[in-house]
């Protein structure tokens, strides 16, 4: 079995209520929501492929490729501190594109064998598999939202109606407003800011790796 990976890398999570801490990021290739026409980028098929903010496709000479599970572990551990160095635990960030299109029990089983805690970024229209030690889900506008259960609900403000607080009563611990990054950033920023002062059970969640212009 092979996984069709995007890239991996470690880097800061900067997302989330795990902001912060240090992780390896295994960016699957492939999404459900992604039209994968560059022009719908500019028109918009009405999802969030007009502002996804990340490029996971790989197939188009950006890199990445075909990896086993024993490739992907090796490459997780070299990148990561040896686990007798620290008590910290190791962590892989399952994302990409959508990583529950790929991410199995087998390659779970692989990376908890190696130490590492999993936390997967989902647009949550896959059930997440068993195992998983982290979930956060990021809904999107447009799809049906399957996995409505986790760590935290992660969503991106505003989409035009799709308000927060159809969440609200979902089974997350964490509830976090991420401004949608593009042109109108600042805005967004600024009504993500106001609807939490207002909306408590919301947090502001900035994405750090962008300010600090890492990964
Ligand atoms: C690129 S996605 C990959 C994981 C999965 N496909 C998803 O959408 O959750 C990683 C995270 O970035 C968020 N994101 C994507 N584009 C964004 C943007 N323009 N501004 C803020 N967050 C964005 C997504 O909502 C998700 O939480
Ligand atoms: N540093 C960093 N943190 C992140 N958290 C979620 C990310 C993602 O693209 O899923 C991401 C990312 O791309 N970089
Ligand atoms: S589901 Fe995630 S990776 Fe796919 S286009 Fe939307 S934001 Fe980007
Ligand atoms: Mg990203």
């Amino acid at each position: 079995m092979s996984y069709a990976v995007k890239e991996l890398f470690y880097t800061l999570q900067g997302e989330g209520a795990q902001a912060g801490r240090a992780a390896v990021f295994l960016r699957f290739a492939g999404c459900n929501l992604w039209s994968g026409l560059e022009r719908d980028r500019e028109r918009g098929p009405g999802g969030c492929s007009r502002w996804c903010d990340t490029q996971f496709v790989g197939t188009n000479g950006a890199g990445g490729g075909r990896f086993t599970s024993a490739e992907l572990l090796a490459e997780a551990v070299a990148l990561t501190w040896p686990q007798e160095q620290s008590s910290a635990q190791r962590m892989v960030v399952c994302t990409g594109g959508e990583p529950l299109l790929q991410l199995d029990t087998p390659l779970v089983d692989a990376m908890h064998a190696r130490g590492f805690l999993v936390a997967v970024e989902t647009n949550g229209t896959r059930p997440v598999p068993q195992g998983i030690d982290w979930v956060c889900v990021s809904p999107k506008a447009g799809s049906e939202l399957v996995q409505r259960t986790g760590n935290e609900l992660k969503l991106v403000f505003p989409q035009a109606g799709f308000e927060p607080d159809r969440f609200e009563a979902l089974g997350f611990t964490h509830f976090i407003l991420q401004p949608m990054d593009g042109p109108d950033r600042v805005r967004n920023t600024q009504v993500a800011l106001e609807y939490c002062l207002e909306h408590p059970q919301w947090r502001l969640g900035i994405q750090m790796h962008k300010v600090l212009g890492i990964p």
